[in-house]
């Protein structure tokens, strides 16, 4: 039975499963009490203080808790992210926190935000274009049905790597599987994201589709708003450069202001090392590990199956090689503990390497290491499989410990962070929204160091950028109805009008309100 078009379109999971979570193994965390400065992406003082919300936060939180589905862009350090953890707080009291997911589309930023994937939650194992499989697949997993039965309430951040096709087929699970024939199946829904940053990664050839560009889009929201104040950065320059270039612009004066930060000294070796591809990575993390001058344990996968299929376990997230010593900063490739936050992205410190028994040919005289995490979790980390599927058969299996060096990070993995500093190599940059996203991870350009810098490399999607022009025309003709609605409030109250935004700045979908329901709405906000 054809039930619906799937083109799910994530390459990095392409082919790829996991299968369930590993028991956690942690280890007393007053064993490791010693705190690393090297990469730490938020500060004492950040955490100590306490958030006031800005007016277009609250608008939002306030959307929220009238059960409204919402969708929240702005620029990168908008506070899109510290806001979702409020919005959580809120959805647990609306539905229950057993009702409420959170999701990312990376790794990284479901950490960030304390959740998990939206591949886990939806419960979608591996990359397929056949509907029935997948659909199949999904309703194979008893937990991925149970999730989508039991949500109320989803949260969708890093929504601009998730491609249309897959917005809109989750759409329509959601409907099919709760069996509730409204958008979403009725689930409240809160999307974040800013698509000027990195885009969803194309399946072969085929063209980028944004999710705005999803079927479902409009009618999937209430209440839409783009947030406009730069919490990130506080240098006006800096912020107004980050702006123009976020919409694949600039002028003679940020090309060489950002040309000063490409000196030739030597970069600062506690700053994270950002590339736009893998290869340049591997090469510094390895020359940062030799440098470290201590025993190094080599991990070397176990690959079993067909043989041509083992050589698609060379294109996924494991390498077939992982050399660690202590001290060496490491990232979690897997899913380990959801709750605890250890989960895909997680980065940490290798602390002490200890004899295990009963571990797999994966490790060197049976040493595993403990890895103390920047949250502070410490855990033991043992192999992890991975597998190639053919439709839900495993043809390939590779087994290896789920870590990978980190002291310098793919552009990609770094979505999402707010970084002290970071040494930034843009000479292999591509496509759009790279030199965007990378430069808007620091908190100021003087922590910033550049290099391999070009003003050609500074790229955006004409489609997003009219997607933001829209977006802010919106709000300028919102902003006259407004006031025209304002000014002949008492001599029509039970005139219909067509009411596309809320407040100055937001929109909701297209809907006739009478003008008692709009203004009683807006009263509550
Ligand atoms: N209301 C606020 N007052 C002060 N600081 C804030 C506020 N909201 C967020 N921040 C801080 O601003 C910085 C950027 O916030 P956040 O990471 O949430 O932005 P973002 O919009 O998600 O960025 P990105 O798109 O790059 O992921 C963080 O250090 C965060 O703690």
């Amino acid at each position: 039975m054809r039930l619906f078009n799937f083109g799910i379109v994530f390459s990095a999971y392409r082919n790829f499963s996991t299968k369930g979570f590993s028991k956690p193994f942690f280890v007393p965390y007053g064993k490791y009490k010693s705190k690393d400065k090297t990469t730490s992406t938020t500060t004492k003082t950040e955490r100590r203080l306490k958030i006031q919300w800005t007016e277009e936060q609250k608008s939002v939180l306030s959307s929220v808790s009238q059960g409204n589905s919402v969708f929240i862009t702005g620029a990168a350090g908008t506070g899109k992210t510290k806001l979702v953890g409020e919005i959580v707080k809120l959805l647990n009291k609306l539905h229950t926190p057993s009702k409420v997911f959170v999701t990312a589309s990376t790794g990284v930023a479901a950490i960030l935000i304390k959740g998990q994937t939206l591949h886990s939650f939806a419960g979608i194992r591996y990359h397929t274009d056949d509907p029935k499989i997948l659909y199949d697949s999904i309703m194979s997993r008893k937990g991925a049905y149970w999730r989508w039965r039991k949500v109320k309430a989803l949260v969708i951040d890093e929504i601009g790597m998730v491609d249309a096709r897959l917005f809109d087929n989750l759409e329509r699970v959601a409907r099919k599987l709760r069996g509730v024939d409204e958008t979403w199946g009725g689930i409240q829904l809160v999307v974040v994201g800013d698509f000027c940053q990195l885009p969803p990664i194309p399946d072969d050839d085929s063209v980028v589709k944004y999710a705005f560009e999803a079927d479902c889009w409009n009618e999937s929201f209430d209440f839409m708003i783009e947030l406009t104040k730069i919490l990130r950065q506080s240098d006006p320059r800096f912020i107004e450069l980050l702006q123009r270039i976020r919409m694949g612009e600039s002028n003679p004066e940020d090309l060489s202001f950002l040309k000063s930060y490409c000196s030739k000294k030597k970069s600062d070796l506690s700053a994270v090392q950002l590339f736009p591809r893998k290869k340049n990575v591997t090469k510094v993390n390895e020359e940062r590990l030799k440098s470290l001058q201590k025993s190094v344990v080599v991990y070397r996968a176990v690959d079993s199956g067909a043989k041509d299929r083992m050589r698609q376990l060379n294109q996924g997230i494991a390498p077939d090689e992982v050399s660690i010593c202590v001290g060496a900063r490491v990232m979690l490739v897997k899913n380990m503990h959801i709750q605890e936050g250890l989960v895909n992205g997680a980065t940490g410190t290798v602390v002490e390497l200890v004899k295990s028994v009963n571990v797999n040919d994966v490790c060197p005289d049976n040493l595993l290491p403990i890895v103390k995490f920047d949250s502070g979790k410490v855990l033991k980390i043992k192999p992890e499989e991975w597998h190639v599927m053919d439709g839900d058969k495993i043809v390939a299996t590779r087994k290896q410990i789920p870590l990978i060096l980190a002291w310098a990070l793919s552009i990609h993995k770094c979505q999402g962070m707010t970084l002290d500093k970071a040494c930034i190599n843009l000479s292999r940059a591509f496509g759009c929204g790279m030199v965007y996203t990378s430069l808007s991870r620091i908190r100021s350009a003087d922590g910033l160091h550049l290099s391999g810098f070009k003003a050609s490399k500074i790229l955006a999607d004409p489609k997003v950028s009219e997607f933001y022009r829209n977006f802010a025309l919106q709000r300028n003709n919102k902003d006259q109805d407004n006031t025209r609605t304002k000014s002949t409030e008492n001599s029509s109250s039970s005139s219909s009008i067509t009411c596309t935004s809320e407040k100055a700045g937001t929109t909701v979908k297209e809907r006739h309100f009478s003008l008692y329901e709009y203004l009683a709405k807006r009263s509550l906000l």
